[in-house]
C-alpha cells in the first residue's frame, strides 16, 4: 500500500470570473427562516416542488400507486450525461424523479460556491426536449418531477461554509471518504453524504442513479447505503464523454478555449495505462506492478505539458482496489482496479482560475472483461 501517486498541490479551487447566477444563494448562510422561491412552468408530465413538504405531499400519492421511482441528484447545470442517466432511469422506472441543488456542504469556503453554474430555465428546457424523445421511445417512464429546493429549506439549522462552525446532523463514510478526491476535498464527501441522505429521506427512490464520472462518490454512497441499510439500490452509469473524450461535466465552461483543447490529455493519460496493463494481463499476468503501469500515463503527461501554453499540477494519478479504495502496489487481474485521476488546469491568463478535471476507468477483473 502507498499513497496516490505523486500529490502536488491541495490549494484550493478560486474561481474568479463570476459566471450568470439564476437565483442566489448565501453562502455563510445561518438562515433559519425559508426563503420562497417562485419556479418557472413546466410542461406537462413534469411538476416543480421547491419544498419538502410540497414533494412528500406528491411522494404519498406515487406510494398509492405503488410507482416505482428512480432518482437522479444532481447540481444543476445539465449536460448530455445527467441526461443518460434520467434516460437509463426512465427505461428501468414508471417515475423518475431529479433534483437539483448546490449544495453548500460540499464545497470548501475557499472553492467555487458562489459561481458554480445556475441555469434553471435551460436545465428545465432539456428536461422536457428528454420527456418528448421519451414519449416516442419503449422507456416505461418520464421525468414526472423536479426538486430544487433553497439552501433553508434543506439546512433547516443553517449551513456556514466553516466545517467547525457547522450545527445538527451531518453523515461521515470513513476511511473511504479521506482517499484520492477526500485528500484535496476533505469536506467533499460530508457534503455529499449528508445531502444524499437527506434527499433520499424525502425523495425515498427505489433506485438512484449516479455517474461512473465521479468514482468515488459512487463508491461512497453505496456504503452508506448498505452501512445504513437505506432501502434503495445505488445505480453507477458510464461516463458520458465528449467527441475527443473529455469527460462531460458542469464545471468545463470553466476551461476557456485553450484549456478546452487540452483537457483530453487527462483521459488520454488513464487510456494509456489501461492499454499498459491489458497489456500484460493479455501476455499471461495474474499480477500487474502498477509502477509499471502508471509510467506509461506520466508519459503522456510529460509528452503534451506546456502544448498551447495550457500548463497543470497532477493531483494524484491512482490504482485503487474497487472497494476499499486503497492504493495498490500490485493489481491481481482477477479483482481489478479503479484507475483514476485529478489534473489542475493553471490559468493561461489573469481572467482564468484553475480549474480541477476528474476522471477514471474501470479495470475490470479479467474473468468479467473477457
Ligand atoms: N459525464 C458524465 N457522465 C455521466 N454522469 C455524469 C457525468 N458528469 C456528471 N455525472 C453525474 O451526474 C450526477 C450529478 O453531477 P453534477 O451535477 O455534479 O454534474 P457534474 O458535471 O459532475 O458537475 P461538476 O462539474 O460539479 O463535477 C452525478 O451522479 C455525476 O456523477
Ligand atoms: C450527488 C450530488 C448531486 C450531491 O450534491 C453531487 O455531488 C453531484 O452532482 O455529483
Ligand atoms: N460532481 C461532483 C460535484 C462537486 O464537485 O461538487
Amino acid at each position: 500500500m502507498h499513497i496516490p501517486l505523486l500529490i502536488l498541490s491541495h490549494r484550493p479551487v478560486q474561481i474568479i470570473r463570476p459566471l450568470h447566477r439564476y437565483f442566489s444563494i448565501s453562502t455563510s448562510t445561518m438562515a433559519t427562516k425559508s426563503k420562497v422561491q417562485s419556479l418557472p412552468s413546466a410542461a406537462p408530465p413534469l411538476k416543480l416542488y421547491a419544498t419538502v413538504k410540497d414533494f412528500r405531499d406528491h411522494r404519498r400519492a406515487l406510494l398509492k400507486q405503488s410507482t416505482n421511482v428512480g432518482f437522479i441528484p444532481t447540481m444543476g447545470a445539465l449536460h448530455a450525461g445527467h441526461l443518460s442517466l434520467m434516460r437509463r432511469a426512465a427505461h428501468e422506472c414508471e417515475a423518475v424523479v431529479v433534483s437539483i441543488f448546490v449544495n453548500p456542504a460540499q464545497f470548501a469556503p475557499t472553492e467555487d460556491l458562489d459561481v458554480y453554474p445556475r441555469t434553471l430555465e435551460a436545465d428545465i428546457t432539456a428536461i422536457e426536449n428528454l420527456n418528448q424523445e421519451l414519449e416516442k421511445s419503449d422507456a416505461k417512464g418520464r421525468v414526472e418531477s423536479l426538486f430544487v429546493p433553497t439552501v433553508s429549506e434543506m439546512y433547516p439549522s443553517g449551513i456556514p461554509q466553516v466545517e467547525a462552525e457547522q450545527r445538527g446532523a451531518f453523515v461521515t463514510v470513513q476511511p473511504l471518504a479521506s482517499k484520492l478526491e477526500g485528500i484535496t476535498r476533505p469536506h467533499f464527501f460530508r457534503g455529499v453524504a449528508t445531502i444524499c441522505t437527506k434527499l433520499f429521506n424525502i425523495v425515498q427512490p427505489d433506485r438512484a442513479y449516479f455517474g461512473q464520472k465521479d468514482v468515488q462518490q459512487s463508491v461512497v454512497l453505496k456504503r452508506m447505503v448498505k452501512d445504513l441499510h437505506m432501502s434503495l439500490e445505488i445505480q453507477v452509469c458510464d461516463t458520458g464523454r465528449e467527441k475527443d473524450g473529455l469527460a462531460m461535466s458542469s464545471r468545463n465552461v470553466y476551461l476557456g478555449v485553450k484549456r478546452r483543447k487540452v483537457a483530453p490529455v487527462l483521459y488520454k493519460t488513464l487510456r494509456a495505462v489501461e492499454k499498459a496493463y491489458w497489456a500484460q494481463v493479455d501476455k499471461g499476468a495474474k499480477k500487474v506492478r502498477t509502477s509499471s503501469v502508471l509510467e506509461a500515463g506520466l508519459n503522456v503527461l510529460d509528452g503534451a505539458m506546456g502544448s498551447d501554453g495550457v500548463n497543470w499540477e497532477l493531483e494524484y494519478l491512482s490504482l485503487a482496489d474497487p472497494v476499499e479504495l486503497e492504493e495498490l502496489s500490485e493489481i491481481d487481474v482477477r479483482e481489478g482496479a479503479i484507475l483514476s485521476a485529478a489534473l489542475k488546469m493553471l490559468p493561461t491568463s489573469s481572467e482564468e482560475a484553475p480549474v480541477r478535471l476528474i476522471d477514471n476507468i474501470i479495470l475490470k477483473a479479467a474473468a468479467d472483461a473477457k
